[in-house]
């Protein structure tokens, strides 16, 4: 029996695409015949998050103990965090590595942590390094020598943020207000601690995107890296969005299911991040003043939210995200733009009002807004995050009559189309992750 041992960061937007590649790698080498378990380590806190339906036949879940600050305080203290999960989880996992019963053939770590590359090193236990985010995230944090050696690094985005920024290998020109946000000024205390496959040894590289989607950055990064690189796809469930017809729907599906096509604005800013509360009761007098219908993923401040926008929408503190993107009445996602949302949007043709905060959401808003031309920049149509700016913008966005918006439509359902032939049997992403199979020599 083989054995894979998966190392997620501990964090959804980061353990959800890991399991989703586990699925797909677990049932392509069942189909050669390959019984290989999947051990992914979790920490026992998210044990307890994880849906049951994750836990599947050949992916079973082992725990270290909770060493790092609660999950549920990760947006407020991202450094704390960080350091945690990058000094305080190696031994840990050593130990557990010592007590697991089949030996492992290989160990598949989230970038985002060093130490599982250097327990891999020293035991000589081949290693995928993952990366969670895009192809051109990859490049600006790979090449951010570059940036230093062109005086960009930690620029001031308020005095430099539109100087451009064109000499990254595969990127086309950005600014330094696209840079990740660990790149502007102040992101100093990220130094060493933020993602960065810079350096790892690593035998072989995932990248959770699609060749269609960002062809040059990858092309760029197959010709610097010594690793092999394959795309691993958009890593969502998209092969488990059929609901099970015995279970009753949720009260957020039956609310869907009485809007006309395409008229609803979904808006969630993630799974750990958030605004201030007086931003946030801008947005809820916004969209309720805009007249658009709209369902409202706002973790833990539900019940303030709920008053402001009494009937004219929806608001919730979770939903099943891509069920609700690929629900005929969703029209528009008002999203923070983490790289899983974007993926999850462009699959289901869903155009975006694209709000970053920080991290590599301002790249990612970047390549929505400028390079696929499917979505806007909210901060670009509302300088200061004021109710009727915010209605105006909202109803502007969903009016489905603007020649825009018609445009952007059209943009957003290729690109839908993109990325689900690339998941298809012929798409890039089978090919990809069959030569992954074969090269890590278990097909
Ligand atoms: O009500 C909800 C809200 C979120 N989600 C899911 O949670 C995930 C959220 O991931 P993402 O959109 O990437 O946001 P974050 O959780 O904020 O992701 C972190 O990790 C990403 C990948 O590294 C980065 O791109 C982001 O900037 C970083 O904030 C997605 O799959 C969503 O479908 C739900 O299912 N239901």
């Amino acid at each position: 029996m083989n054995q894979v041992v998966v190392v997620p960061y501990p964090g959804r937007g980061h353990i959800n695409p890991m399991l989703n590649l586990c699925h797909l790698l677990s049932s392509r080498l069942n189909r050669h015949n390959r019984t290989t378990i999947f051990t992914v380590v979790v920490t026992e806190e998210w044990l307890g998050f994880l849906n049951p339906d994750s836990k599947q036949d050949n992916i079973r879940f082992v725990t270290i103990p909770n060493v790092l600050p609660s999950e549920l305080n990760r947006g407020s203290d991202m450094i704390g965090f960080l350091t945690a999960a990058q000094t305080k989880m190696e031994r840990p996992f050593v130990e557990l590595l010592d007590r697991i019963e089949f030996p492992v053939k290989l160990i598949i770590a989230d970038v985002t942590m060093r130490w599982p590359f250097d327990v891999a090193n020293r035991r000589n236990i081949p290693i995928a390094a993952y990366w969670p985010m895009s192809a051109s995230m990859f490049s600006v944090v790979y090449h951010v020598d570059l940036l230093e050696s062109n005086h960009q690094l930690f620029a001031d985005v308020l005095e430099r943020g539109r100087e451009t920024i064109d000499y990254i290998p595969g990127l086309s020109s950005l600014t330094i207000a696209d840079l990740p946000t660990v790149y502007h000024s102040g992101g100093e205390k990220f130094k060493g601690i933020a993602p960065s496959p810079f350096g790892v040894k690593a035998n072989y590289v995932l990248i959770s995107t699609m060749y269609e989607l960002e062809s040059k950055a990858i092309n760029g990064l197959r010709s610097i890296l010594q690793m092999p690189i394959y795309t691993s796809g958009p890593n969502i469930p998209y092969s488990q969005i059929e609901p099970n017809p015995s279970l009753d729907q949720p009260v957020y599906i039956n609310w869907l299911n009485s809007k006309p096509p395409k008229t609803v604005l979904y808006v969630s800013f993630g799974s750990f991040l958030s605004v201030s509360c007086a931003e946030m009761a801008e947005i809820a007098f916004g969209l309720t003043q805009s007249g658009v219908n709209f369902l409202w993923v706002a973790r833990g401040e539900t019940s303030r939210l709920k008053e402001i926008c009494g009937d004219n929408g929806m608001v919730v503190e979770w939903c099943d995200q891509l069920r609700v993107l690929l629900h005929s009445s969703i029209g528009g996602f008002w999203t923070h733009c983490g790289w899983n949302s974007v993926k999850e949007s462009l699959f289901s043709g869903v155009p975006m009002l694209a709000f970053p905060i920080s991290l590599d959401q301002t790249l990612n808003n970047k390549m929505i807004v400028k390079d696929w031309k499917t979505g806007w920049n909210i901060r670009e149509k509302v300088k200061v995050l004021k109710r009727d700016e915010i209605a105006k913008t909202v109803r502007d966005f969903m009016d489905s009559k603007s020649v825009v918006r018609i445009e952007m439509m059209e943009r957003v359902e290729m690109f839908s189309r993109i990325c689900q032939e690339s998941v298809g049997e012929d798409g890039s992403i089978n090919e990809d992750l069959d030569a992954f199979v074969r090269d890590i020599a278990m097909s």
